[in-house]
């Protein structure tokens, strides 16, 4: 069971520019984290938040609403939360606003916050906060700076189910005796967490310190003997309840904040798992891509033998033109055996032989002359050196030439290319394995019950309201062109047993999940309360400032003592390709041991600036991410970027052709300016090669 919870940012400041507010996502932080931490008896979702000015009658009007009784007796909200306007200016007037709606004070809340603010700072006395129940929720004031807010908030948090349940919007006898069956039923040997003592009856007097934790493992985390994810059997029953409970009861707001793109790429890099080493054979093709994990030295020299480059004969360069005896034959080979050279002798040599000692130079078959033969004619007797100016060592490849003995061949991070230049550098040393990060094995699976799989498809039908999933293709086809190996793990229905079955036995074999569809509001988008509640993962995201890919979603998941990362992208196409090029991507690169760029950022594809094409329409609200094609002109030289035409979100055609994206900006972010104009310089993500254009 959840409690519903509402925040009120009071602000005159926030009111006028919404994204000055940091108090929301830093309580949503403290409820997350509060959430991951605890059993399950003790669930907040925040299902409202507003930002309001410092007015009393405003402040009056919304608490009222939110208050207010349905026909059945219930209120929609368990907890209201206010920030700001609490303390001495003309302007703090929350105090004075709730205080005469509080049907019933709770100054040991007051009591709580501020004895616990006091042993922070002296300047609490500064805070006035109230408490109190107006009908059946729970009215708290908070101060309005994020750190305070967040601090008074953990300082009850833990206290407050006890206190949701006796305020009775929850039918709390009957939840409180589940909630105790079901830890029970959840306790290693039959021991029950939770006292259900006689001296109770029933009755919620809880005189005695509980926090539901007692020290045992029904925290977030995965259960050794069974598998079970979360909060083992107790919290998995209690939680597959919550994401069957009936439409009526959805938020109608989302609990996740819309972050910026540069606080989403943030956290990306802040979670995504750190790098481990392997030691691959160089023959392996999945080589390729990754990340050397250690500086690699020559061990001995290249060539170790003065050898010839080219077919010809080994001279003493001093001897000058004429003709000479062909003493000796030097072949590549493993047979040679080294010799010695005279002057006034030549020998022959083919290229890559050892020069024999004493000669300095090869002079090329193509400039001499046979002059004699062997009898039976199979040998050279005597050539003529047509070749005048012969220099010593030309035409010879000294010892170490090519390379040094204990010259540093690769260097950690350096990228093993598709070139194959550096395996075949290591190979040359004689070096057959070698150390790498390990590249990350990726889950692909598609949610949605609407979806028919493509290769299942034969008959060709769709009945009404299916669609081919057209996601799960391309992004394995993409996965593959980056370099990544991936699981295809199918298509999940919307229903959340089977949906958090699948996320299970995908996350068993696979260190990245990518998820499409089932991220935004709909009551079939069950993913991100799957993910935080039935695999206790932790969100870090749920949606981005950007278009499109809004509700885009990243979140990691500690499954068998493995830090996993899953990326549920949004379902409609060219949102899902978008993010997996813009997010997913870099976190892979990092994951696998790929260096930051130079400003610290995450690696990704290279960023270069374009010329529009053509005049751009600016959304008003989200930086824009536009497929487009970018070609170099080879008569000016500019690089231009022209769109691949619609490019509404369910579009997956405007990803045809497409070799970047332009990064539009908000209309809001530039002055409200509507348009850019064709010619005008933007930057761009390049995602293929450079085309070229006259
Ligand atoms: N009330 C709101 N509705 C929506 C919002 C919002 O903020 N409030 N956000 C919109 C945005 S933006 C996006 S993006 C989508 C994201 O939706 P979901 O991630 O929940 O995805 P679904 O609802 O499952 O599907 C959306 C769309 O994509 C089609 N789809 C899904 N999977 C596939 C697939 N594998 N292959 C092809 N097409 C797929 C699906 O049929 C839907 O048409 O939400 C908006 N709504
Ligand atoms: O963000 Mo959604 O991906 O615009 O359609
Ligand atoms: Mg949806």
């Amino acid at each position: 069971m959840a409690f519903n919870v509402g925040i009120v940012i009071l602000s005159d400041t926030c009111f006028k520019d919404k994204s000055q507010d940091k108090t929301i996502p830093a309580l949503q932080g403290s409820i997350s984290a509060f959430n991951t931490q605890q059993a399950s008896d003790n669930q907040y979702t925040i299902t409202r938040t507003t930002i309001l000015p410092d007015k009393e009658d405003e402040i009056q009007n919304i608490i009222s609403s939110w208050t207010k009784l349905s026909a059945d007796g219930k209120s929609q909200l368990d907890l209201i939360l206010t920030c700001g306007g609490t303390g001495f200016t003309q302007h703090d007037v929350t105090p004075e606003a709730i205080k005469p709606l509080l049907q019933k004070e709770a100054p040991g809340i007051v009591h709580a916050m501020m004895s616990s603010s006091l042993q922070k700072t002296p300047f609490a006395i500064m805070s006035r906060p109230v408490a109190g129940v107006i009908n059946k929720s729970l009215v708290i004031t908070l101060p309005g700076s994020p750190r305070g807010a967040k601090e008074n908030l953990e300082s009850i948090i833990k206290t407050l189910p006890h206190a949701l349940l006796q305020i009775g919007n929850k039918d709390a006898r009957g939840l409180h005796q589940k909630l105790n069956r079901t830890l029970n039923d959840a306790s290693p040997g039959g021991v029950p967490l939770l006292e259900s003592g006689s001296g109770h009856g029933g009755q919620h007097h809880h005189h005695h310190d509980h926090d539901h934790n007692h020290g045992h493992s029904h925290g977030n985390g995965i259960d050794k003997v069974t598998g079970r994810i979360g909060c083992g059997i107790a919290r998995h029953k209690l939680i597959s309840n919550d994401l069957d409970a009936p439409v009526t009861q959805r938020a109608r707001d989302s609990p996740y904040p819309i972050i910026s793109l540069e606080e989403s790429f943030s956290l990306i890099k802040q979670h995504t798992p750190e790098p481990t080493v392997i030691e691959m054979s160089i023959t392996d093709p999945l080589l390729t891509g990754s990340y050397v994990a250690d500086d690699y030295y020559a061990p001995k020299m290249v060539p170790n033998f003065r050898a010839s480059i080219v077919d010809g004969y080994a001279v003493v360069s001093s001897d000058g033109s004429g003709t000479y005896p062909v003493v000796s034959v030097s072949h590549a080979s493993s047979l040679s055996k080294e010799s010695h050279l005279q002057p006034g002798a030549i020998a022959r040599v083919t290229t890559g032989a050892p020069v024999p000692q004493g000669a300095d130079a090869v002079v090329m078959v193509e400039e001499s002359e046979l002059i004699s033969m062997t009898d039976d004619k199979s040998e050279e007797k005597e050539v003529k050196i047509l070749a005048v100016g012969v220099q010593p060592n030309d035409n010879i490849r000294e010892i170490g030439s090519d390379l040094k003995k204990g010259e540093l061949i690769l260097r950690k991070g350096d990228k093993i290319s598709e070139s194959g230049g550096e395996v075949g550098l290591l190979a040359s040393v004689g070096i057959n394995t070698v150390k790498v990060y390990r590249k990350p094995t990726i889950g692909v699976l598609s949610t949605g019950d609407e979806l028919r799989d493509v290769s299942n498809s034969s008959d060709g039908q769709l009945r009404y309201g299916e669609i081919y999933d057209s996601n799960r293709p391309t992004l394995i086809s993409t996965i593959c062109n980056t370099g990544y190996q991936s699981v295809d793990f199918g298509i999940a229905s919307d229903q959340p047993d089977s949906l958090a079955e699948l996320l299970k036995q995908a996350l068993e074999k696979s260190d990245y999940l990518i998820t499409t569809g089932g991220v935004s509001m709909g009551e079939k988008d069950l993913l991100k309360p799957t993910i935080e509640r039935v695999l206790g993962g932790v969100i870090h995201f749920g949606r981005v400032r950007m278009k499109p890919g809004k509700p885009t979603t990243f979140a990691t998941v500690e499954y068998n003592g493995k830090s996993k990362v899953i990326f549920a992208l949004p379902g409609n196409p060219a949102s899902a390709s978008v993010c997996y090029h813009l997010f997913v991507l870099p976190s892979l690169m990092k994951f696998q041991g790929a260096p930051l760029r130079s400003n610290g950022s995450l690696p990704g594809f290279p960023r270069i600036s374009v010329k529009l094409s053509s005049d751009c329409k600016l959304d008003p609200k989200r930086p824009e991410f536009q497929r487009v094609v970018i070609s170099q002109n080879l008569i000016s030289g500019d690089i231009i970027a022209e769109s691949t035409g619609f490019q509404r979100s369910s579009n997956i055609g405007s990803f045809k052709g497409a070799n970047g994206f332009v990064c539009l900006p908000a209309s809001c972010d530039i002055g409200g300016l509507k348009f850019l104009k064709r010619g005008e310089s933007v930057e761009a993500i390049l995602i293929g090669l450079l085309a070229f254009s006259e």
